[in-house]
């Protein structure tokens, strides 16, 4: 089948098909090149390459170099060292200017000659040959492959490039280069006529797009505080005196070469490449521009572009009170809850959690300085680290008034990795047991605390609501089942196996997901009995029920349930009479809530 995406890019390709424009001619050798000749690639940060025209033409890299030339010098020699040698500042002038900054005496910026010029210069090496090797398989690393040089475009350029030679001594002049100007120059050189097609410049450019990480490779080749300072000096002087231009109709960092070829980067998302020879009077490819400019503006690419509001993070707030708890709760303790459920709160979050999106949930909280507060977080897919950080201190907070904070993070997002078990607040895998763990220090904090686990097993009521006789008989006929964590107890499909009540230790039911993978749905704990939903499914469990730690269960086993109803059927009326009741009890509290907890 083919891609959509493929045939957007083909049809605008179609569009722009502009023939404005000369081929650079100033290097003899370039003047050779198609006019007509043209490529377009987009790769995505996953890997995966669209190309339409000749993305395997090969030509040399030109000014596109100078960005990873300027990213190893990074890495070579450290920010400090880098920047005492050449400025950030864009200059508005041609790539060629001979110039420095009458300020500081450095080069503007290395998207010039003359800045590029200083970098290749700094570039570590025991000499020009070991110096270029490293270049080389620099690029390579970007690109995803091995990479050679066009020793005719080297050789057209070197005898020529009078205009770069003086850029060089001047540059030695003021010492801004340390060596003989000529190695520089001729690094500088060799490194614009490494051999490239649209395809690796579009995957070094995903490189960049993807953090430094290669795309296909999976090799990181650059740290991301690099990737970050290359993508900046990209953004304000990539396209030299067309710079605010671009940044205004593209809206991408981007570079781009004399021999026709552009790169632009949509951090975290693209790297995109085009290739056409024509150039416009700033040096850039003519073609390579308005093919960027509508892709931007129909594929909403521009960096400025407003997507999704980030202040959406708090999907719902409600208080404790609404969410009803599977835990059975002894009249006294629910009594207790009823008065102070409702000045704490649940807030459910969603979306990518960065700055601004945290900062809401802050505020929220804040506002409302609950007693205790849920945090759920199961929805959250992203999360920067401010936020992580931020959210941190606001559980420190809250932890100062008095407060606390309970979060529910199965795939522990907000889980902060040095602090081991000792995490900054008590993490749950289900709303449900963060809802129990809360209330329990509700009946700490306003009552005697929750009641032991042997009376909420005590109060179930199969055991409760029965007369003595009824209760003697179950008495005999339940026994005592265990089961070591992880253990299945029931599995799902199976046939109904009885009605069982914790009494000790918690038990988890899943169900499967797609992919086969498990997803949790509640955990139980003592006073809570399971199994008895088959009999609404034609007597067949739906979930699976395993033991989450060690477990010890109270059994009343199917076959004891029939021989009751067989032989005692006064005995089997109250059973089902007890377990009818407290079915509606629940029912009735979760319609009150509104809210199923899950
Ligand atoms: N803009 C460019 O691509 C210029 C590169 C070329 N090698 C030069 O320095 O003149």
């Amino acid at each position: 089948m083919r891609s959509p995406v493929q045939e957007y890019l083909e049809s605008i390709v179609e569009q722009c098909g502009g023939t404005d424009g000369e081929v650079a001619s100033y290097i003899p050798e370039l003047a050779d090149a198609d006019p007509d000749g043209f490529a377009l690639a987009l790769a995505t940060i996953d890997g995966h390459v669209y190309t339409v025209g000749d993305a395997d033409l090969r030509y040399s890299i030109q000014s596109i170099s100078k960005p990873f030339t300027y990213a190893l010098a990074l890495a070579d020699q450290g920010f400090e060292a880098v920047d005492a040698k050449i400025d950030v500042e864009p200059s508005g002038d041609a790539f060629n200017e001979i110039s420095l900054a009458s300020d500081s005496g450095r080069p503007r910026n290395p998207m010039i000659n003359a800045g590029a010029i200083t970098a290749a210069s700094l570039v570590a090496g025991d000499d020009g040959q070991h110096r270029f090797q490293r270049v080389l398989e620099w690029y390579g690393a970007f690109a995803g492959r091995e990479l050679d040089v066009d020793d005719a475009i080297y050789d057209s350029e070197i005898t020529t490039t009078h205009r770069n030679r003086a850029i060089a001594h001047m540059l030695r002049e003021f010492e801004v280069l340390q060596g003989h100007p000529e190695d520089a120059l001729a690094q500088y050189v060799r490194q614009c006529a490494i051999s490239v097609d649209t395809r690796d410049l579009a995957l070094m450019a995903a490189t960049l797009a993807n953090g430094g990480v290669q795309p296909v490779t999976g090799a990181r080749v650059l740290e991301t505080t690099s990737v970050e300072r290359v993508l900046s000096v990209m953004a304000t002087c990539g396209m030299y005196d067309s710079a605010g231009d671009w940044i205004s109709a593209v809206g991408m960092p981007a570079k781009s070469g004399v021999s026709g070829g552009i790169i632009a980067v949509l951090p975290g998302q693209v790297g995109l490449a085009v290739y056409s020879p024509r150039l416009d009077k700033h040096g850039n490819s003519a073609r390579g521009v308005q093919l960027c400019e509508r892709m931007s503006r129909d594929m909403e690419m521009h960096l400025m572009h407003v997507g999704r509001s980030s202040n959406t993070a708090v999907r719902n707030r409600f208080p404790l009170s609404q969410v009803a708890s599977r835990r059975r709760r002894p009249e006294a303790d629910q009594a207790v809850l009823d008065e102070h459920a409702d000045h704490s709160t649940v807030y459910e979050l969603h979306g990518d959690l960065l700055f601004a999106g945290v900062e809401h949930v802050v505020r929220a909280v804040v506002d409302d300085s609950p007693e205790l507060a849920i945090v759920d977080v199961r929805r959250v897919d992203d999360v920067a680290d401010v936020a992580r950080v931020t959210l941190r201190g606001l559980r420190a907070m809250l932890r100062e008034a008095g407060s606390e904070a309970a979060i529910v993070d199965p795939e522990g997002v907000l889980r902060d990795p040095d602090a081991g078990s000792d995490q900054a607040s008590p993490m749950f895998d289900d709303l449900d047991s963060a809802v129990r763990w809360c209330e329990d220090e509700l009946l700490r904090r306003h009552g005697d605390g929750p009641t032991d686990e042997q009376t909420l097993v005590d109060d179930h009521p199969l055991l409760r609501d029965l007369s003595p006789e009824a209760r003697s008989v179950l008495d005999a006929e339940m026994e005592q089942v265990t089961f070591t964590a992880d253990e299945v107890v029931l599995d799902k499909g199976c046939d109904f196996a009885g009605v069982h009540v914790i009494v000790s230790g918690s038990a988890a039911a899943t169900v499967e997901g797609p992919d086969g993978t498990r997803v949790h749905l509640v955990t139980m704990h003592p006073g809570t009995s399971f199994g008895e939903l088959a009999l609404g499914t034609e007597g067949i469990q739906e979930t699976c029920i395993r033991a989450v730690t060690d477990l010890t269960l109270l059994r009343l086993s199917a076959e004891s349930i029939e021989r009751i109803t067989d032989e005692q059927p006064r005995v089997a009326l109250e059973m089902w009479r007890a377990m009818a009741r407290d079915g509606y009890r629940e029912a009735d509290r979760t319609l009150r809530s509104g809210i199923v907890s899950t």
